[in-house]
């Protein structure tokens, strides 16, 4: 039976962390500031961006949501985020994903200031993920919120052979990065992947972390005894129950230890968020946190 991580419980903890360096700012007069943008009604994204903003407000965050009609155009959005780039009160700003098809992501990503993009997804914050730079820059916070898991979890990660299934912009992609910058040597899988190169991959594999949203694609066969198994999937089943990309009642007597869905790695997403903004802060403000504050 594999050992479940608990992501309520770590996200709790990161909060309080949070927190009390959130009061480390105000002692310098700094309140962090968040701003969340959200075009459309999605419903899922209605949620996530109500959390976020509560999540915020417990920690002393000042978070504003700004709410558009899905039929807004792309300049309109791009206008709000250059007015919040100037906005001397806002440290972190994020647009909720997914957007309108209309859309494009990546003109709205470049369009949020490097300083503030709290998400990670600005090519230059990209970039510097991938040249290993050294310094506090945001990066996604998924996967940096995975990062935490396995941290907190006492994963060794330096020369282990992990496997991250799924490469987009979100969690794939800087997920291999960041587990390759421990260390670890890391193949990253996609639709491409042929199936029977992905079975042997995944047999192979100490760490896996899969974000496809193809519901229950990770099988018992497909991981070794004892392997770390990280589900970042979220897919909503008709009758409303949540599943993840991993078929966790069978490979959960395999795995030795295991995320669930929920309360595995969403949680982390806005816990992790928060951590981001408050660096931000901190950054934009000159202010130094307490040395190691991060590590949970
Ligand atoms: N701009 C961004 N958009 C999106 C991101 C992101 O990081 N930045 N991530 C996801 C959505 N997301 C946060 O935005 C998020 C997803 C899931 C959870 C979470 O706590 N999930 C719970 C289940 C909640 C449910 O019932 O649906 C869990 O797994 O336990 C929090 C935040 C896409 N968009």
């Amino acid at each position: 039976m594999a050992e479940l991580i608990d992501g309520r419980l770590i996200a709790k903890e990161l909060r309080a962390a949070v927190k009390a360096q959130v009061e480390v700012l105000q002692g310098y007069n700094v309140v962090p500031g968040l701003a969340v943008i959200l075009v459309g009604d999605d419903p899922a994204s209605e949620i996530y961006v109500r959390n976020k903003g509560r999540a915020a407000e417990k920690v002393g965050v000042a978070a504003q949501t700004i709410r558009y009609a899905a039929d807004l155009s792309e300049a309109e959005v791009i206008a709000k985020i250059a007015e919040l780039n100037a906005d001397p009160a806002i440290d972190a700003i994020l647009v909720q994903s997914p957007l309108p098809e209309h859309m494009n992501e990546q003109h709205i990503q470049e369009a949020i200031s490097p300083e503030k993009d709290v998400d990670g997804f600005h090519p230059e914050n990209v970039g510097k993920l991938f040249a290993n730079r050294h310094g506090f820059f945001p990066v996604a916070n998924t996967p940096r919120g995975v990062m935490t898991m396995l941290h907190h979890e006492h994963v060794e990660l330096a020369g282990k052979n992990a496997v991250v299934v799924g490469r987009s912009v979100l969690v794939g992609t800087p997920m291999f990065a960041l587990l390759q910058r421990e260390n670890a040597t890391v193949s990253l899988l996609h639709k491409y992947t042929p199936d029977a190169l992905r079975h042997q991959l995944l047999r192979q594999a100490d760490i896996i972390v899969v974000a496809t949203g193809v519901p229950e694609l990770i099988k018992a066969e497909d991981v070794q005894p004892g392997a770390v198994v990280i589900d970042v999937g979220i897919n909503r089943m008709e009758d409303g129950h949540l599943v993840g990309d991993v078929d966790f009642a069978a490979v959960e007597p395999i795995a030795g230890k295991i995320t669930p869905v929920p309360g595995g790695v969403g949680p982390m997403t806005i816990a992790t968020l928060l951590e981001t903004t408050v660096e931000l802060a901190a950054q934009h403000h000159d202010v130094t946190l307490e040395a190691g504050w991060q590590n949970i």
